[in-house]
């Protein structure tokens, strides 16, 4: 979708079979009543970002450094077989399968141990041979550990309990003779079976789980070509703002959101740059931003988006055409906008210098609704993630409650049972909603009720 095509008054809605269905018209200026729907705007947010360069990040970073989980740039192949050899699967002996064809617990075949191979030999047995050069000649038996390399020659491991010696004492000499009761199976994990030199290891775009970095590691790779982590500035806008810890006087109010929406974006795999909170003062607001523009990838606001007579973000973004320093596409990067949700609905996205700016509401649900329905995707486009958008989840309503007409409906939910979800009860306007909400359901524009026992379908935040 062009991103600059919301600055014009759709004709026709465009219908949106994701999170939403038909919406009205994009509005540039004031936040109007009829808005955009939750799709459309953003897909407006994802054309400002796009997945950063790609760097090599040694493995150990990857499993010990935040964030957890960043995003392959390219596919991943083996550089090594794994298993590097035809290793042993068990503590025993090795020896040639056939020897024990006729072997029975009343006629038992006797084996001679010419050898010892421990799990990490001192010295790597050239060919698979064990250190003493035993092969499979008949008769003969290497004692082996799980891991060793097996000796040519042998093809079969019997394990320690299924012969006479039972089992290996610590520090014991070896047995000069050993006795097997039965044929045994190969017990050997074959070079290459699970990983041949050049196989995909993973493929571009998967998340560096922990069993990614350890199949890498595996597979002879020391780093891995991932997206660079976003940075992402996190400013609240509000003079009755105070920082966590200082006591509020009359009127004011402690700032949370710079919090919410900065351990947000770690959750989101960026790192945050908080700035804290700003006072509504146009000069204020224009310093800030553009001491931190060039430093970060994405800049996230909160409040000064509405009809307030200080709704700064607003004001700094709609002032004259000289007054918005961006380098790209002037005023037309500038999108203010209602969008059709509940809440949420007054929105801002820009650029700043370059840099995309999400502006979202102060109320601080609506701030954490809009840092999940549109910047956690940005977030995870400039990481690298090939779906930004998570998927969401069908549950069952419990119990039924209405939704706004026209609006989509982000209302907190608990899970019931092994898939029900009922709202949180009372105020689920309020921040404390959200502290006992497993998930948000998402509920349809034209949806203007939810009955028990009705599919909805949730984002999943617990
Ligand atoms: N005349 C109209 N008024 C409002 C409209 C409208 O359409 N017409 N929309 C309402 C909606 S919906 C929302 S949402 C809010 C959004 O307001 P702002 O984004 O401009 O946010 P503020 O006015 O700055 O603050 C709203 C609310 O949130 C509290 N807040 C703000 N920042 C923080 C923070 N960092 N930490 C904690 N709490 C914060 C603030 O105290 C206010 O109570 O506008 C409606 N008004
Ligand atoms: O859109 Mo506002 O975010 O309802 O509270």
């Amino acid at each position: 979708m062009d991103p600059h095509a919301l600055d014009q008054p759709s004709k026709a809605p465009r219908v949106v079979d994701r999170w939403g269905a038909a919406g009205g018209s994009a509005r540039t200026g004031s936040p109007a009543p009829a808005g955009i729907t939750v799709d459309e705007y953003r897909d407006h947010v994802l054309a400002l970002v796009a997945p950063l360069a790609a760097e090599p990040v040694t493995l150990d970073e990857l499993a010990t450094a935040a964030p957890a989980r960043r995003v392959l740039a390219e596919d991943v192949r083996s550089l090594l077989d794994v298993p590097r050899f035809d290793a042993s699967a068990m503590d025993g002996y090795a020896l040639r399968g056939t020897y024990l064809a006729a072997a029975t617990p009343d006629s038992p075949v006797t084996l001679r141990v010419v050898g010892d191979i421990a799990a990490a030999p001192s010295t790597a047995p050239a060919a698979g041979r064990g250190a003493s050069g035993a092969t499979g000649a008949t008769g003969e038996a290497v004692r082996i550990m799980t891991g060793a390399p097996v000796p040519d020659g042998c093809d079969v491991v019997v394990p320690v309990e299924r012969t006479s010696t039972r089992r290996f004492v610590p520090g014991a000499p070896l047995d000069e003779r050993i006795e097997v009761y039965e044929p045994s199976r190969p017990n050997i994990r074959h070079r290459a079976e699970d990983v041949a030199v050049g196989d995909l290891v993973a493929a571009a775009g998967a998340p560096t789980t922990p069993r990614l970095v350890s199949a890498a590691a595996s597979a002879g790779h020391a780093t891995l070509p991932v997206h660079r982590v976003p940075r992402v500035a996190v400013l609240s806008t509000g003079s009755e703002l105070v920082p966590v810890g200082t006591a509020p006087g009359p009127g004011q109010i402690p700032d949370s959101n710079s919090l919410l929406l900065a351990a947000c974006v770690r959750d989101a795999g960026g790192v945050p740059v908080r700035v804290g909170a700003v006072p509504d003062t146009a000069e204020a607001l224009r310093a800030v931003l553009d001491d931190v523009a060039p430093h970060v990838d994405l800049i996230v606001t909160s409040g000064g988006v509405s009809a307030g007579a200080f709704d700064v973000v607003k004001e700094v973004l709609t002032g004259p055409e000289d007054a918005v320093p961006t380098t790209t596409r002037g005023r037309s990067d500038v999108l203010l906008v209602a969008v059709g949700m509940q809440p949420g609905k007054p929105q801002a996205a820009a650029r700043w210098r370059g840099t995309p700016l999400l502006g979202v509401p102060g109320n601080p649900v609506s701030a954490y609704v809009s840092f999940r329905a549109f910047v956690r995707p940005a977030v995870r486009r400039l990481a690298g993630h090939p779906e930004p958008v998570e998927p969401l989840v069908e549950r069952v309503a419990t119990e039924g409650w209405r939704s706004p007409a026209g609006r989509q409906q982000f209302l907190p939910v608990r899970f019931v049972g092994a898939d029900g979800v009922a709202p949180v009860g009372p105020g689920a306007h309020h921040v404390s909603a959200l502290t006992r909400a497993d998930a948000i359901a998402v509920v349809p524009p034209e949806v203007e009720a939810v009955g028990p026992g009705e599919v909805v379908r949730v984002m999943v935040i617990a």
